[in-house]
């Protein structure tokens, strides 16, 4: 990694939500360096929204984001049209992982053309740089945007359900892109389904159903307990729901059911 190095990400009774309505709530912890981090949950747990809220698209009703700037930050979000339909070759698309490097108004040189091929050649698409993205399977167009993210070079990671829809074989390759990144000191924080996915690749496990249900050591996080706590909390976005207004730990919420007290510094 030759940009800024990974920050330590600390979340202070964050909540979250859309026009006053909260989504997420009263959610503290510590994000160590190079942290390997799976959200999960049920529907509508508000994984989307934190992971939003990381990527400085969605500003807290309440508490604090701190450590992470702007330039720290890859965000995938969940997969889209939009990146299909851009009248755009796969070069182009990937090139645009450079503009915080090359600026608006920056040249693309022949160094930066040979940085694309290269992340290309990382995700397994050489020979596919002239193709319209509108004639990649969803496996190759997935290929594609982390081909985007390794040129950003970002020392912090954001994935959202980057596998879903995805063939067995690329989602195996781009788990191992994953581990690599993890490798250089990047932060890699998804939004997963697959819990034994999770439970193999990422060592910690932040479990979400609009509060936190628990947090730190994979194992000790995807408890049947916890999962059924989690399910337990599932309930309708309510519209009618007032300001989250106190500081105090929203409805059921039990600080035992952390794996490392309320405010946590998780353990790699
Ligand atoms: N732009 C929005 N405006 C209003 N409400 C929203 C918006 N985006 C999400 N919500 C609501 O916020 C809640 C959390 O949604 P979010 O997408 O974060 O959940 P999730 O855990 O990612 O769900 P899933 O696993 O189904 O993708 C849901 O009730 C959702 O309807």
């Amino acid at each position: 990694m030759t940009g800024p190095q990974a920050p330590t990400i600390t979340l202070r009774d964050l909540t979250l939500g859309y026009e006053r309505h909260p989504a997420v709530h009263h959610l503290s912890l510590h994000i160590e360096p190079g942290a390997l981090v799976a959200v999960v949950g049920p529907n509508g747990a508000g994984k989307s929204t934190l992971v939003k809220a990381l990527a400085g698209a969605l500003a807290p009703l309440s508490g604090h984001i701190e450590g992470l700037r702007r330039e720290h930050i890859a965000w995938l979000p969940q997969h889209s049209e939009l990146d299909a339909s851009f009248p755009i070759d796969v070069r182009g698309m990937v090139a645009s992982g450079l503009w915080r490097r090359v600026g608006a108004l920056g040249r693309f040189t022949a160094a930066h053309r040979q940085q694309c091929d290269a992340a290309l050649a990382a995700v397994g698409l050489s020979g596919f740089e002239r193709r319209g993205l509108d004639t990649l399977s969803g496996g190759q167009l997935q290929r594609a945007r982390f081909a985007r993210l390794v040129l950003q070079d970002a020392p912090v990671v954001l994935l959202d359900e980057p596998f879903a829809a995805v063939d067995q074989r690329t989602t195996a390759d781009l788990l191992a892109l994953l581990h690599g990144w993890q490798r250089q000191d990047k932060t890699v924080i998804a939004v997963l389904h697959d819990l034994a996915q999770v439970r193999e690749h990422f060592p910690q496990t932040l479990l979400l159903a609009r509060e936190p249900v628990a947090w730190g050591a994979t194992a000790e996080v995807l408890t049947d307990a916890n999962w059924a706590r989690a399910q337990s909390l599932r309930e309708p976005f309510d519209e009618q729901a007032g300001e989250c207004e106190t500081g105090s730990p929203a409805r059921g919420y039990h600080p035992h059911m952390h794996s490392q007290g309320p405010a946590l510094e998780a353990t790699p």
